[in-house]
């Protein structure tokens, strides 16, 4: 199977796991896509009847295309579910996410959700994170101070540019890219993320998920974090 056709054979699991009356969060990605596609098409064949919490405009528009309900974060009162995609998943369970740059928005809805899924192809599966750039939404104003300041601690550092121009986050924030290898300890270098000023959000998922499905060759495999 190719990674896309095993993306879409999570998506399509994932979708079982959302009840009638639910209120579920959508994450970012091509795999979730797919998860948002099949979804679509049990609100319009099956009837079932869900709200969704979008983590990015693309997410929104195209539920809203397929008929899903959208509200805003601050419109519910809980999220039951959260579905979302991944970049790197430790055996610990710990994750990299911000690949595409929604990871602020991904983590403001994972900790407002009661429950956390997320579906990968088995490529994002690693022994420890790293390998993937760690990714930062910053604030614009000071941005090449704060990459001054990422640099002279090590951690190799990158806007995230496309055709000569920052990639813009969904909240207007730019992207920073840390080329580390590998993070020997997640929990230590979130806490020192965490104190930098101008850093809006970085793209460490930790104690987070509890359901992890991982699309491999033989079919799903559904992994309990916690
Ligand atoms: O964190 C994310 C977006 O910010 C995505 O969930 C992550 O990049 C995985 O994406 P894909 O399913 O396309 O591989």
């Amino acid at each position: 199977m190719t990674q896309d056709e095993l993306k879409q054979l999570v998506g399509k699991a994932a979708v079982d796991f959302i009840e009638d009356g639910m209120i579920v969060g959508l994450g970012t990605g091509s795999t979730v896509k797919y998860m948002v596609d099949y979804l679509g098409e049990r609100v319009q064949k099956d009837g079932i009847n869900i709200v969704g919490v979008s983590t990015s405009k693309r997410t929104a528009e195209q539920a809203t295309n397929l008929g899903i309900t959208i509200k805003d974060v601050d419109e519910v009162d809980h999220i039951d579910l959260t579905i979302d995609g991944a970049d790197q998943i430790d055996k610990n369970f710990q994750g990299i996410k911000g690949g595409g740059a929604a990871h602020l928005w991904e983590k403001i809805v994972a900790i407002n959700s009661r429950r956390n899924m997320w579906i990968v192809d088995e490529s994002k599966m690693a022994d420890e994170l790293g390998s993937f750039p760690l990714p930062l939404e910053v604030i614009p104003y000071g941005s090449k101070q704060l990459l001054k300041r990422l640099d002279a601690k090590g951690y190799h550092p990158e806007f995230r540019m496309a055709n000569g121009e920052h990639v813009l986050t969904d909240s207007k924030n730019y992207v920073i890219d840390l080329h580390m290898g590998k993070i020997e300890d997640p929990h230590a270098l979130a806490a020192d993320l965490d104190s930098m000023t101008g850093i809006v959000e970085h793209g460490l998922f930790l104690d987070l998920v509890n359901t992890v499905i991982v699309g491999r060759e033989d079919g799903p495999e559904v992994l309990q974090a916690r």
